[in-house]
């Protein structure tokens, strides 16, 4: 069966230095798939290699078969890929409902179906929808961000790091969001900092190390793993 999202063997940096070596990894509709691995692995540089924002040298990326290596990010939008950067991902000093009528941008035509679809997604921004999105709690920030890039109604949602500084409550909010999302058609690719809390909540997970794979398989099954736990989840 052809994977949703499939990276094959990707090599590329940001300017002529190559920060991913060799990375492949994929993504099946109906999935939620993990990226873990110590600092500076280049799990979000894999992320935006997949979104367009990366000198790609070697390997390829495609959706549903379609190859979008070397795409912009407008058009792999509208092949039905959304990322969610770590940091800057909403606009404060705009209501939330403003934030997901940004995020639809580049849809034309009526919005209403969009907005009910977020909306019934993550209740809690629909009671704050005159709120200005820079007074939430950053568990709502990060709903925000992530409604903004499902107004666009995309195949596969990629998140960087969803519950980087979040108290262990909202970081189970957010999972438990990242599950609705999923259950509602959109598969997922996230970066991960908590990487035992995150593979015991995705399908699958992937562990980088220096640009490459290093091991691959279920969540549970890493978890498993001796050599996993011990070179990367502190033991
Ligand atoms: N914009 C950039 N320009 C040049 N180098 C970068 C840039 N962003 C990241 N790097 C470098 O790429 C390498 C991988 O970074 P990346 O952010 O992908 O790591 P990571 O696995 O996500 O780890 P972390 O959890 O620390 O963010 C690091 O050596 C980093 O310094």
């Amino acid at each position: 069966m052809t994977p949703l999202l499939e990276m094959r063997d990707v090599r590329g940096g940001y300017g002529d230095a190559d920060i991913l070596q060799d990375v492949s990894l994929n993504v099946a509709a109906g999935e939620i798939v993990a990226i873990v691995g110590p600092n500076g692995a280049g799990k979000s540089t894999a992320m935006k290699a997949i979104f367009g924002l990366l000198n790609i040298r070697g390997g390829s990326i495609t959706i549903e078969g379609r190859d979008i290596t070397g795409l912009k990010p407008n058009q792999i939008v509208q092949a039905g890929v959304c990322y969610v950067p770590q940091v800057d991902n909403i606009f404060r000093e705009m209501t939330v409902h403003e934030n997901l009528e940004m995020g639809a941008f580049l849809r034309s035509g009526d919005l209403s179906s969009a907005f009910e679809r977020v909306y019934g997604l993550f209740p809690d921004l629909r009671e704050r929808r005159r709120t200005l999105a820079g007074n939430l709690s950053g568990g709502q920030r990060q709903m925000v961000a992530m409604g903004r890039a499902l107004m666009l109604d995309p195949k596969v949602l990629l998140l960087d790091e969803p519950t980087a500084g979040l108290s262990p409550r909202y970081m189970e909010q957010i999972f438990q969001i990242c599950r609705d999302v999923r259950d509602a058609g959109v598969a997922l690719l996230l970066v991960e900092q908590h990487a035992k809390q995150a593979l015991a909540f995705c399908n699958r997970g992937y562990v980088l190390a220096s640009g490459s794979n290093r091991h691959e398989g279920t969540g549970a099954e890493l978890l498993a793993d001796r050599e996993v736990a011990e070179m990367f989840l502190g033991g």
